[in-house]
């Protein structure tokens, strides 16, 4: 795996010779499949242009005609909701296995809740390794709850206030990241299930963005949510939406920031914690939302997973992914002459 310092920079580029430096010596043909805003942040000139330099280029899926029809593709890169595509995207799968489809939808889906999206984080059970990684302490209330029960739920599975409460399901709409705080129990009545209730950790504010393309790894530290004091629990009541702090695209990387709040997490547990997501989640492109106890050097907890997320903020997105998709024709090409 690499980590950030190792990620090719723009001075590398100029060196090579711009045109055909794919392995076959053959376009590289990427379909996608992706929401106007994601196009947008995504395909950005700078990447496009250094990917058309080495052979890759950029063909929009039409959805309004059937993709088995269209292409032919090498790779396909897709992130929409819906069961439509879902049906559509796993059938095209499994009849063109020459197509890299990134990634596969029921692994995907598997990220669309936001109790299964951690499961694997608890499973891996990386409690001594450069430091601890858990999640919070989160209890699911169900659509069928009546919201009146939720105090009693809460008490009874002993969860710690303050809670931030968030839509069970992810399914890209605004609402599913509609987010809020509980200072008490009582008025998380006034919420809609299906909601996942999660401890809040206090963390310092600032939290890392942990973005995984295939086998690299690049973190980057963006602001959150600040501590809340215990004299301010015992003070305020109620439940209060929050903004999407840490999906800002201002980056914390050049803050004054105080080193035990701000320090990377470990290396090794970095690479450990990506490679094992990797192969359980059965993904190559997602990042992982992570954050310090505050007041320790190693207690991390995962808070969140997404899928395809905005790499157009990730700084040298435009040389990671090249590299990512040259790395996968050309382990493809390697496979075909040895079989
Ligand atoms: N358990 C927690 N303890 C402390 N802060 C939290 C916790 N859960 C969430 N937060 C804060 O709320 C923000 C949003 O939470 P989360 O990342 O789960 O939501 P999201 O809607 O999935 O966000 P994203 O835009 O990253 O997909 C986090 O980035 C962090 O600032
Ligand atoms: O809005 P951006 O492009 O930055 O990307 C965000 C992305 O929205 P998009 O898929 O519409 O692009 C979100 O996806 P959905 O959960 O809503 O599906 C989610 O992955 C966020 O975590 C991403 O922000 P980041 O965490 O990377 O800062
Ligand atoms: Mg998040
Ligand atoms: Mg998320």
């Amino acid at each position: 795996m690499r980590l950030n310092g190792e990620i090719s920079s723009g001075e590398d580029e100029k060196e090579k010779q711009p045109g055909t430096s794919t392995f076959s010596g053959q376009k590289v043909v990427v379909g996608y499949a992706l929401t106007l805003k994601k196009k947008k942040s995504f395909l950005q000139p700078s990447f496009t242009g250094l990917a058309r330099n080495k052979g890759i280029i950029f063909v929009a899926v039409d959805l309004k005609k059937p993709l088995p029809e269209q292409g032919p593709f090498d790779i396909i890169l897709h992130k929409l909701s819906g069961e439509e595509w879902h049906d559509i995207i796993e059938d095209y799968r499994q009849k063109h296995p020459e197509v890299t489809v990134l990634d596969p939808p029921d692994a995907i889906r598997h990220l669309h809740n936001r109790q299964s999206m951690l499961q694997d984080v608890v499973d891996l059970n990386l409690s001594d390794c450069h430091g601890k990684v858990s999640i919070p302490r989160q209890l699911v209330i169900t659509k069928e709850k009546d919201p009146s029960s939720i105090p009693y739920e809460v008490t009874k599975a002993g969860m710690k206030l303050p809670l931030v409460a968030k839509p069970l399901v992810v399914d890209g709409t605004a609402k599913s990241h509609e987010l809020f705080l509980a200072y008490d129990e009582f008025s998380l009545s006034e919420l809609e299930p299906p909601l996942v209730l999660q401890e809040f950790v206090n963390h310092g504010g600032l939290l890392f963005k942990i973005y995984i393309v295939g086998e690299t790894i690049k973190v980057v530290r963006r602001f959150s949510l600040p501590n809340i004091s215990k004299r301010e629990l015992s003070k305020v009541a109620g439940v209060f939406r929050f903004p999407r702090v840490s999906s800002a695209a201002a980056s914390a990387d050049d803050a004054d920031l105080d080193p035990d709040i701000a320090e990377h997490p470990p290396t090794p547990l970095l690479e450990r914690l990506a490679r094992e997501l990797r192969h359980r989640l059965g993904l190559h492109l997602f990042n992982i939302d992570m954050i310090r106890e505050y007041g320790t050097k190693d207690v991390f907890y995962v808070i969140d997973i997404n899928y395809f997320p905005g790499y157009g903020k990730m700084p040298g997105y435009e040389h990671v992914f090249t590299d990512f998709l040259l790395s996968l024709t050309q382990s493809k090409f390697k496979k075909k002459l040895t079989t």
